[in-house]
């Protein structure tokens, strides 16, 4: 158990936590050893017995990927860091900002920095009572949703006094997060003109979870109907495909780098492709869909490739945000009176004075 920042008597205050995937600190090989090592040995992530998978982890790919995938992600790093980690950060201020200054906001990550266990304990020390966990993962998988819960739910066992927690499950068909799609794709057409198709790649998973029971693969069919029910397309101008396979079982089908190879080689000339299923632009979006799948796409003889951005900070993606979490705060209060935020500092620095 790790000593409780709380004193008896604190106000109540409420929290919200976006969390995101993570990325590597760095693009480079040995910071990417350390970002794959916590993510691939993650059993959620990879469901193979820990007895064959850790060889394996540990041997061939933690000798041979980083370097590939540092080389990747020096292809879209930015001054500011990693694009997944430059724009959750401006999401979660974004939320900070609409929610107002009586809900604390904060952003975690499940592999690498900031820490779900760092940032719960820096909310809690902050005085949050209430957490509301808020995974940006619109499509429910447990490779994702699931594994942040319970890295949420592992902190939670080492802490005597608990915060209420509450858990955003998904939000596939949440319709501020349908209607920021649509802008985005609609504000692409006015500027760039207006593709023959509309291809909607989503993070592919293996396909053995969908046996299972996991939701995602409905999940990524209905955003991407609802989606084109709102842009109004017809059933031959929208497909949705899966990205991102990894390892060399089958994975959710139709793959999009074949698709799009396909496309092309059928005749089509003008393609937009979208990645409705990641709220910020990242590696497998940047470098993936908008290199690679594009290159692959103009060798096999299409002629105009428009990749359409992610969310990101769009304000009516932010607003949107704070909406959900509103709907999923309700019943808690937001807004703490001035007296409650005097005695919660005075509460503070007592804690901190009994600590000296
Ligand atoms: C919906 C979101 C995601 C699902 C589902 C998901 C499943 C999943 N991913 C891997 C393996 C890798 N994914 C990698 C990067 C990556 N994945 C997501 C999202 C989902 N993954 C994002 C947002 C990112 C980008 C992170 C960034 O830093 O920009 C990578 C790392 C990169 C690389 O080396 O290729 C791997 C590996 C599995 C195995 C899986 C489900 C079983
Ligand atoms: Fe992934
Ligand atoms: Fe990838």
């Amino acid at each position: 158990m790790t000593p409780t920042s709380f004193r008896h008597g604190t106000p109540e205050r409420t929290a919200v936590l976006l969390v995101n995937l993570g990325t590597p600190d760095e693009p480079t090989p040995a910071a990417l050893r350390r970002y794959l090592a916590e993510f691939l040995g993650d059993p959620r992530v990879v469901e193979i017995p820990r007895a064959a998978w850790l060889p394996i982890l540990h041997g061939v790919i933690l000798r041979t990927r980083p370097a590939k995938s540092a080389a990747k992600y020096a292809s879209i790093w930015t001054p500011e860091g990693s694009p997944l980690a430059v724009w959750t950060q401006r999401q979660a201020a974004g939320l900070q900002q609409r929610l107002g200054a009586g809900v604390l906001v904060r952003h975690a990550m499940r592999y690498g920095n900031p820490a779900i266990p760092q940032v719960l304990d820096e909310l809690t020390a902050a005085g949050a009572t209430r957490v509301l966990v808020l995974p940006l993962y619109p499509q429910y998988a447990a490779s994702t949703t699931a594994t942040a819960n319970d890295a949420v739910g592992a902190w939670l066992a080492r802490q005597r006094r608990q915060p209420e927690v509450r858990f955003v499950n998904h939000y596939p068909d949440d319709a501020g997060y349908i209607a920021a799609l649509a802008a985005q794709v609609r504000s692409h057409w006015q500027q760039h003109g207006r593709g023959q198709k509309l291809v909607m790649s989503f993070h592919g998973v293996p396909r053995r979870t969908l046996e299972l029971g996991d939701p995602y693969h409905c999940e990524c069919h209905k955003t991407a109907r609802l989606l084109a029910a709102q842009l109004g397309l017809g059933k031959d101008e929208w497909v949705v495909t899966f990205q991102s396979r990894f390892g060399k079982a089958e994975w959710l089908k139709p793959y999009t780098e074949p698709t799009l190879i396909q496309l092309a080689r059928d005749g089509l000339k003008r393609v937009d492709v979208m990645c409705p299923g990641f709220p910020a632009d990242c590696l497998e979006t940047l470098e993936e869909i908008n290199m690679e799948v594009r290159a692959a796409f103009v060798q096999a003889g299409g002629r105009e490739y428009h990749y359409i951005p992610c969310l990101n900070d769009a304000p009516v993606w932010l607003d949107a945000l704070a909406d959900l979490a509103q709907r999923h705060l309700q019943g808690w209060p937001l807004a703490e009176t001035p007296a409650a935020e005097r005695a919660l500092q005075r509460e503070r620095a007592l804690a901190m004075g009994a600590a000296a």
